[in-house]
C-alpha cells in the first residue's frame, strides 16, 4: 500500500470580492497548512475498480467522494486500465472549513500520480484538482499561497511567522454553498489581503494577527451563535489572534508561544469536544515527505 498525507488547510484572509455568473464567487485567500491531516493508503488493482474503504461515518464510500473523484478523473484522462482501492483514515473533522475532503482529492491525486505512473507535474495536477473543488488546487501543492480566481489560481507565498494553531470545531457541519448564498457583498467586511502578504514577507507576527480576516464570518456566526461564542472564548482564554477557518464552523487561534497554546486548548476542552494543536506546515519546501 502506498500512503500519502492530506493535510488540512486554514484561511489566513478569505475576502468574497463578486459573485460570478457560473453560481461561484470570486475571492482572494490566503491560505496555509496545518499539520493535521487524513491518511491515504493506495493499492493498485488490476479489475479496473475504483473503491472507497473508511470506517468514517461521516464520508461518502461511494462515487460522492471527492477522492473517488480525483481517481475516476485521471483514470478517464489518462485511460488507466487499472483500478484502485482508496484507503481513509479520516483525521481532520468533516464539513469544518478545513478542506478535508478536498485535501483527501489532492493527496489521491499526488498518489495516484505515482502508483499509476503517470508522470505529471504538480502544476498539471492542480489544473485536474479545479474539475473536483475550488479548494483542491491549493492542497495539490499545500504550503502558503494566495488563491484568486473561484479559489483555484495559486501563487505562491513564503512561510508564515512560526506559531502554535488551535482549531476547535462545535459539533455542527456547514455547507460552504449555503453560506456562499446567504452573503450580502454590500455589507460583508473585507480583509486587507495585501496587508497580510506584507505581514507574511516580513515575518510580522503582530500583523499577521491584525490582518486576520473572513468575508463568510459573519454570515455563518449569525446563523450559528455557538460559532460566535466560541471566537469569544478562545479569545477570552488567551489566543492573540482568533478567526473563523472558510466557511466554518472551525474556529483557529493563534499563539507565539506553545505554553500559551496548551493553556488555550485546556481551557477550550471543557466547552468544546473537537480541539486540536498544531503547527503551520506553511513552506512547501519543508513538507515532511509523502505530504
Ligand atoms: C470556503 C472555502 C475557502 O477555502 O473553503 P471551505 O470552507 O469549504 O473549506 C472554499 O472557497 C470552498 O471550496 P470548495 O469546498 O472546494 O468548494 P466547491 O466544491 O468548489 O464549491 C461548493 C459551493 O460553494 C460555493 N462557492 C465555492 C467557491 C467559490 N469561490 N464561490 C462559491 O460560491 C458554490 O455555491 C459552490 O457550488
Ligand atoms: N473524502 C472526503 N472527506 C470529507 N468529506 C467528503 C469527502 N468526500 C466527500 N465529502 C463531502 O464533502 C463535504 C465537505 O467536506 P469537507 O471537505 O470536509 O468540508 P469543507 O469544504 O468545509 O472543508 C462533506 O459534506 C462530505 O460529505
Amino acid at each position: 500500500m502506498y500512503f500519502v498525507k492530506a493535510p488540512a488547510k486554514i484561511n489566513l484572509t478569505l475576502d468574497t470580492l463578486a459573485k460570478r455568473s457560473d453560481g461561484y464567487h470570486e475571492v482572494e485567500m490566503i491560505m496555509t497548512t496545518v499539520d493535521l491531516a487524513d491518511r491515504i493508503g493506495l493499492e493498485a488493482r488490476e479489475d479496473g475498480i475504483i473503491e472507497i474503504v473508511s470506517v468514517d461515518r461521516f464520508i461518502p464510500n461511494d462515487a460522492k467522494n471527492l477522492a473517488f473523484q480525483a481517481a475516476a478523473l485521471l483514470k478517464k484522462r489518462y485511460d488507466v486500465s487499472q483500478g484502485v482501492s482508496i484507503t481513509i483514515e479520516k483525521n481532520i473533522p468533516v464539513a469544518a472549513g478545513l478542506a478535508g475532503g478536498s485535501s483527501d482529492a489532492a493527496a489521491t491525486l499526488r498518489g495516484l500520480n505515482h502508483v499509476w505512473n503517470l508522470g505529471l507535474s504538480l502544476d498539471e495536477l492542480a489544473v485536474l484538482g479545479a474539475e473536483i473543488g475550488s479548494d483542491v488546487p491549493f492542497c495539490v501543492y499545500g504550503g502558503t499561497a494566495l488563491a484568486t480566481g473561484r479559489g483555484e489560481k495559486i501563487e505562491h507565498l513564503p512561510a508564515p511567522p512560526p506559531c502554535w494553531v488551535i482549531l476547535a470545531k462545535p459539533v455542527i457541519g456547514v455547507s460552504t454553498a449555503e453560506i456562499y448564498g446567504q452573503l450580502d457583498l454590500s455589507t460583508a467586511f473585507h480583509p486587507d489581503t495585501q496587508a497580510m502578504i506584507r505581514a507574511i514577507d516580513e515575518k510580522d507576527f503582530e500583523a499577521m494577527i491584525h490582518g486576520l480576516g473572513n468575508t463568510l464570518e459573519g454570515v455563518t456566526l449569525h446563523l450559528y451563535p455557538e460559532v460566535k461564542e466560541l471566537k469569544e472564548q478562545m479569545k477570552r482564554f488567551g489566543a492573540e489572534g482568533v478567526l473563523m477557518s472558510g466557511s466554518g464552523p472551525t474556529v483557529f487561534g493563534i499563539v507565539q508561544q506553545e505554553s500559551r497554546a496548551q493553556r488555550v486548548v485546556n481551557a477550550l476542552r471543557g466547552f468544546c469536544d473537537e480541539v486540536y494543536c498544531v503547527r503551520l506546515l506553511g513552506d512547501r519546501e519543508e513538507l515532511p515527505k509523502g505530504v
